[in-house]
């Protein structure tokens, strides 16, 4: 019997194989920011130590945390070696073989062929070490994590890796890259000392490279950027920690960096982004800004310090308010991390409302890219809702083509015959600009508020007023507007239609729960309008859609007594005529809100009927 020895052979997970290739292929013009990646990597593993040590002081023993980039011409390798946590046999294999993140299928989907923009892709979904094989076409790993045998990882990138034990003693990680011919420009202190300048000078870990006598010199800033005085920071330098933090390399459109000191001590420097991430809409995902207690790393996301609805903003907190060895369960319900996230609540609404006020097209960005996440916060925070709700831009009749009028600039402008904020809500923009019930309120100079976001029903639910204004749906039979839409003729219409009203009432008979005349059309033959206390008739919809059981509500049927259609319902005997015109009208009013008919085929009958000519016709019926 033979004893296997030497390395073992393992494949690359298929998913990890496909992205090699892509990044290989596709990231030639943009080699450089393999460093970048690397170098935060090797940053990450030493906070993972740090924070180990919290637990375990022995772990830190008395080397200083440090990055040191080593390029031998000889060997054509540069290697970049760390003393953090370092990786065990099965971390390697874990961490190193296969991608077990939901996010590779996505980046992979995401690559779209421009370099640049697939180049800042990789960052942000955790792919970043096998940028090495951008520039190197072999590349060995040696670790060791302080408890467990030190391991060698090799690969040339191509399907398969080998694993061995390595004679590696100190606790780390080393990533040694085998240059490509192509690529020994990497080989240079002073290509690499500019690199490391242009992307990583505000890692706060020291990044050290021997100058050309030998001597080991630390070449980036390597102070935690926020402890900083504000004097010294320019722009620039906000913009690249603003990179090195988020893997965003899109500016941010705005960012606030505050020192605080009194009953509770933090500095915060907080971004928005100008950019949403591939996962903003997957509520399970962790967001939250990174925390720090007394400049030692703590965790990433930390989802305590910011509510839900400003889960976008990115940035750092740092206080020496909390235990070093906190934990996500300590940061719930803590009064300290309570007052701080009140504190950062205020801060981030005073960065958007200088926004909106100063800057409005860089508001609109930020409006278009996270208003919809913005809005969930008139819903989940009362105490902040008004201010919220100043911050939010809607579509209105006004503005039919950009989502841009604030409520306080609508209400400026509200004529004074018109006491409600209105708003409309559709599915889209489209059936909204042309929705049946607005025809009125034009007709009036009434501004009408195009609702379309799916949150927005939920919004207007809990946001009921702003500034003493009531919000009205134009969809809803509220006598506010009844009495607003009263015309001088109503009476003598009303007995006009008297029978019509009465005859299609039975018709239509348990599907509605009145019909009668209405003044809000000028355009349009009909439409249909949820009772005062009803349910809103789109949210009824969504409920229906969803298969959830919607109170059966029953809509009222308004006809406009001008149009030419409603007029016919008078001159038409026939019962079974009466009756299809009656059924077509309740139909087209379902249709033109979005709704679903409940028969939709013999709607098609009768409609196909009346188009070959069965149009009721006044006179034929009356003589027969
Ligand atoms: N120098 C290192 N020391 C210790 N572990 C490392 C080192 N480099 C990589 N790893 C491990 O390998 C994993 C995969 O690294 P990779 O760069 O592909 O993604 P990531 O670092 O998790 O994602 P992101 O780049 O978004 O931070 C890391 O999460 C880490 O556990």
């Amino acid at each position: 019997m033979t004893v296997e020895t030497g390395p073992q052979k393992h494949e690359f997970q298929t998913e990890v194989r496909h992205l090699l290739q892509l990044m290989i292929h596709s990231l030639y013009s943009n080699k450089e920011i393999f460093l970048r990646e690397l170098i935060s990597n090797a940053s990450d593993a030493c906070d993972k130590l740090r924070f180990a040590a919290i637990a375990d002081a022995s772990l830190l023993g008395s080397d200083e945390l440090a990055v040191q980039l080593i390029p031998d011409a000889d060997a054509g390798t540069l290697t970049i070696k760390d003393n953090g946590i370092g990786m065990s046999h099965d971390d390697v294999i874990d961490n190193l073989g296969t991608i077990a993140r939901s996010g590779t299928r996505k980046f992979m989907e995401s690559l779209s062929g421009d370099q640049k923009k697939d180049s800042q892709l990789i960052g942000q979904f955790g792919v970043g070490f096998y940028s090495a094989f951008i520039v190197a076409d072999k590349v060995t790993v040696r670790t060791k994590r302080a408890d467990a045998e030190a391991v060698s990882w090799e690969s040339d990138g191509q399907g398969e890796f080998t694993i061995e034990p390595s004679d590696k003693t100190d606790r780390g990680t080393e990533v040694v890259l085998h240059l490509r011919d192509d690529d020994k420009e990497f080989l240079e202190p002073m290509r690499l000392s500019a690199l490391v300048r242009k992307y990583s000078d505000h890692i706060s870990l020291p990044i050290k490279l021997a100058n050309d006598k030998g001597e080991i010199e630390t070449i980036n800033q390597a102070r935690a950027f926020w402890a900083r005085p504000k004097s010294e920071l320019k722009d620039e330098d906000y913009k690249q920690f603003y990179e090195q933090l988020t893997h965003d390399y899109t500016a941010p459109l705005a960012y606030a960096h505050h020192k605080v000191e009194g009953t509770i001590e933090y500095t915060s420097l907080l971004y928005i982004p100008a950019r949403a991430p591939f996962d903003l809409w997957d509520r399970e995902q962790s967001r939250g800004v990174q925390l720090y207690v007394k400049r030692v790393f703590i965790m990433d996301k930390a989802a305590e310090l910011l509510p839900p609805y400003l889960r976008f903003v990115r940035g750092v907190v740092d206080t020496p308010d909390l235990p070093l060895n906190v934990s996500r369960e300590i940061l719930q319900g803590n009064r300290t991390v309570e007052k701080i996230k009140n504190a950062l609540v205020k801060r981030v609404l005073d960065l958007l409302d200088d926004m909106a006020a100063n800057r409005p097209d860089d508001y609109a960005t930020f409006w278009q890219t996270f208003g919809p996440v913005l809005k969930e916060g008139l819903v989940e925070d009362q105490a902040n809702q008004a201010r919220i709700a100043k911050l939010c831009r809607f579509h209105s009749t006004a503005s039919p083509d950009k989502a841009d009028v604030g409520l306080e600039a609508y209400v400026a402008r509200m004529p004074a015959e018109q006491d409600g904020i209105y708003y409309l809500t559709a599915d889209t923009l489209a059936a909204a600009r042309n929705s049946p019930h607005l025809e009125g309120f034009r007709a009036r100079n009434f501004e009408v508020l195009l609702l379309t976001d799916r949150i927005d029903e939920w919004v207007v639910s809990h946001l009921t007023e702003f500034e003493g204004k009531k919000l009205e749906s134009v969809a809803r039979a509220s006598k506010d507007l009844e009495s607003k839409i009263e015309t001088p003729e109503k009476a003598r219409l009303e007995g006009e239609y008297q029978d019509v009203v009465e005859r299609l009432t039975k018709v239509l008979g348990e599907r509605v729960e009145a019909v009668r005349l209405s003044s809000r059309l000028t355009e349009s033959p009909s439409c249909l309008v949820a009772g005062e206390y009803a349910l809103s008739r789109r949210l009824e919809e969504m409920l229906k859609r969803a298969g959830e059981a919607a109170p059966a509500s029953r809509p009222i049927l308004e006809l406009n007594p001008t149009h030419p259609l409603v007029e016919k319902l008078k001159t038409v005997k026939d019962d079974d005529s009466f009756a299809d015109l009656g059924e077509l009208l309740f139909g087209q009013a379902q249709l033109a809100e979005g709704g679903q008919l409940d028969d939709p085929s013999a709607f098609v009958k009768r409609l196909n009927k009346l188009l070959l000519g069965g149009v009721p016709d006044a006179g034929r019926i009356i003589v027969g």
